[in-house]
């Protein structure tokens, strides 16, 4: 069983519309304290964290086309060289999901695909995120795992953590990482391509189900939770 700590695969998430300078030089503390993989921030918050957390083994890591994923291909690429050059290490993008609804698959290549040779030209990692609550069946799923594997993504992501769907009643329900997408993923893409589960994971116990399923990466705004709850195990 693998032996790395829990707290160490968490990419932390400063990613709500509300988060202020001050929310970002607080979470930069914890994620030093705590010792997470990267501190997930808006890219205008990139400069800061990566000031903040010079010399730290934190890394700095951002999101482009977020949260929807429906701006241009070269918007993205735009907004992830700009995020590359003030100090971003993993870049998180948001496939355009109308596009890979309609099944326009060389749309939805070409955009991954934008983004990760520009990320890579600077020596980022690119994640692709599907927002998987808003996929409507495995073959789409696939599809995607596929396309992000040809366009050299680096990982999978399930969710954004700001997708919603409505319920019967017609309330809107908030979607995330569930145990049946990763394990989905996880089967869907080679050993070349890891999977980062997020949305919604706020505890320990979440944070260990998922990693059993091959989750190497999970993102998360509960790291404070999850860190308190490994505290003492052994497992992790
Ligand atoms: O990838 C990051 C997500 O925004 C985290 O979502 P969350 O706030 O539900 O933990």
């Amino acid at each position: 069983m693998m032996s790395k700590p829990i707290v160490s695969l968490i990419d932390h998430a400063v990613l709500h519309p509300t988060q202020t300078d001050d929310d970002v030089r607080a979470a930069c503390e914890l994620c030093d304290r705590v010792g997470v993989a990267s501190i997930c921030v808006k890219p205008s918050h990139v400069p800061l964290a990566a000031e903040l957390l010079k010399g730290s083994a934190v890394k700095v890591s951002t999101v482009i086309g977020f949260p929807h994923g429906g701006t241009t291909t070269k918007a993205k690429a735009t907004e992830t060289l700009e995020a590359c050059q003030q100090g971003a290490v993993e870049v998180d993008m948001v496939v355009n999901v109308g596009k890979a609804l309609a099944g326009d698959w060389d749309y939805v290549l070409a955009d991954i695909k934008a983004v990760v040779d520009v990320a890579r030209q600077a020596g980022t990692i690119t994640k692709v995120i599907f927002e998987t609550g808003l996929l409507p069946d495995d073959a789409t799923k696939q599809k995607l795992c596929e396309l992000s594997e040809q366009a050299g993504a680096a990982f999978v992501k399930t969710s954004t953590g700001f997708g919603f769907v409505k319920d019967d009643s017609g309330a809107l329900q908030s979607t995330g990482a569930t145990e049946y997408d990763i394990r989905l993923m996880r089967a869907a893409c080679s050993d070349k391509v890891q999977v980062k589960a997020s949305g919604g994971i706020r505890s320990y116990e979440d944070a260990v189900k998922l990693v059993a399923l091959g989750a190497t990466r999970l993102g998360t705004s509960g790291t404070e939770a999850i860190a308190a709850g490994a505290e003492n195990k052994a497992d992790y």
